[in-house]
């Protein structure tokens, strides 16, 4: 584990971009990153999440609001500053004429890395991100996921303390997503990562952290866990075995319990929604005696959308809802 500072490695205040005086793209963002933090940048499309990461990076000004990154003013001209993150852009593209080798030697060279620092870094990257076969092959003829590790390698080249992916599981097939998250896995020992992603399984194995961006505004910051905590809870399906008519006596005795709040059966497959402040193993306890008095055999026992994904939803639905609200109750707004 690396050594943890104290420093926030991000943070933003009021942070807000207007584009061309019309677009509202990030609207009013204050978020802080901690370091050993690896952040899952969530949002529907458009919500605003390039455009963070861009202003972070200093690729744009802000209209209105700050970033710092490790405690210092990020703008456009902090060239220094930039040289601590190591970035990788949706889709990221390369000049095609040139091999690996060739290409990771010139972004070392403008780092200023010196030739005995170069030449064993790059050999190193190269061979960690499994690309030795190709490093001297034209970038032109490589695949997603060559193309991808490649980003990785030029990400890495000045060992930065922060590192910033676009999607960087966009578009790569099974083998290669694994190794990317393996790979973010490993990193994550020794770096503060933000990941954007619209893959939500992606997150929930490597993130820690989540920041939820929806039209330009942040409506959630914290972590993985508090994310999926604010999803309901006490909600269950269980799979049975067993005749018909037991399972349906059984089912007419669930309905019975005050504190199950909904029964559905679907072939063999109960769905049970339990109130939420009841201590849930006293009253699963219950359910399992029913099933047992009525001799039916419990084959599996899941609970219900306590993922990342129907947590994000969740989240993202109601904001809309709450647009929508805005749009069609002006007085509710003004209140
Ligand atoms: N250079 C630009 N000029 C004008 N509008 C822009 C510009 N870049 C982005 N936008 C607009 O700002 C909003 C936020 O865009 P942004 O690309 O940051 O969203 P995103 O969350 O990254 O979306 P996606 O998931 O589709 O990549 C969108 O409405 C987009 O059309």
């Amino acid at each position: 584990m690396a050594e943890v500072d104290s420093e926030l490695v991000v943070e933003t205040t009021h942070l807000t971009k207007i584009y061309q005086n019309r677009q509202i793209a990030l609207n009013d963002v204050s978020l802080t990153i901690e370091p050993g933090s690896v952040l899952g940048l969530l949002g529907p499309n458009g919500a605003g999440k390039t455009t963070f990461l861009r202003l972070v990076l200093g690729l744009h000004r802000p209209t209105a609001g700050g970033v710092r990154v490790f405690g210092t003013p990020m703008t456009p001209n902090s060239a220094m500053l930039r040289r601590r993150i190591g970035y990788i852009p949706t889709n990221p593209q390369f000049p095609k004429g040139m091999t690996p080798i060739t290409y990771l030697d010139y972004v070392a060279r403008l780092y200023g890395l010196s030739r005995d620092t170069r030449k064993p870094r790059l050999a190193n990257l190269i061979r960690a991100v499994d690309l030795l076969g190709e490093s001297g092959n034209s970038i032109s003829q490589f695949s997603i996921g060559m193309t991808a590790r490649l980003a990785v390698a030029a990400s890495l080249l000045n060992e930065p303390d922060l590192l910033i992916w676009d999607e960087p599981t966009h578009g790569l097939d099974i083998e290669a997503r694994r190794s990317m998250l393996e790979l973010i896995k490993k990193l994550a020992s020794e770096k503060t990562l933000i990941l954007c992603s619209h893959n939500l399984s992606d997150v929930d194995e490597v993130c820690n952290h989540a920041a939820v961006l929806a039209q330009g505004k942040l409506i959630f910051q914290g972590t993985l866990t508090e994310l999926k905590g604010r999803i309901r809870k006490n909600h269950y399906e269980l799979d049975l075995e067993g005749d018909q008519k037991s399972i349906s006596k059984a089912v007419g005795q669930l309905k019975a319990i005050k504190d199950i709040q909904q029964v559905t059966l679907r072939q063999r497959r109960l769905d049970l929604k339990l109130s939420e402040d009841i201590l849930n193993s006293q009253l699963l306890a219950s359910v399992f005696n029913i099933l047992n008095e009525n001799k039916i055999v419990l084959v599996s026992i899941r609970s219900v959308g306590q993922q990342t994904e129907q947590a994000y939803l969740d989240l993202v639905e109601k904001e809309e809802s709450r647009g929508f609200t805005r749009l069609y109750s002006p007085q509710a707004e003004a209140a």
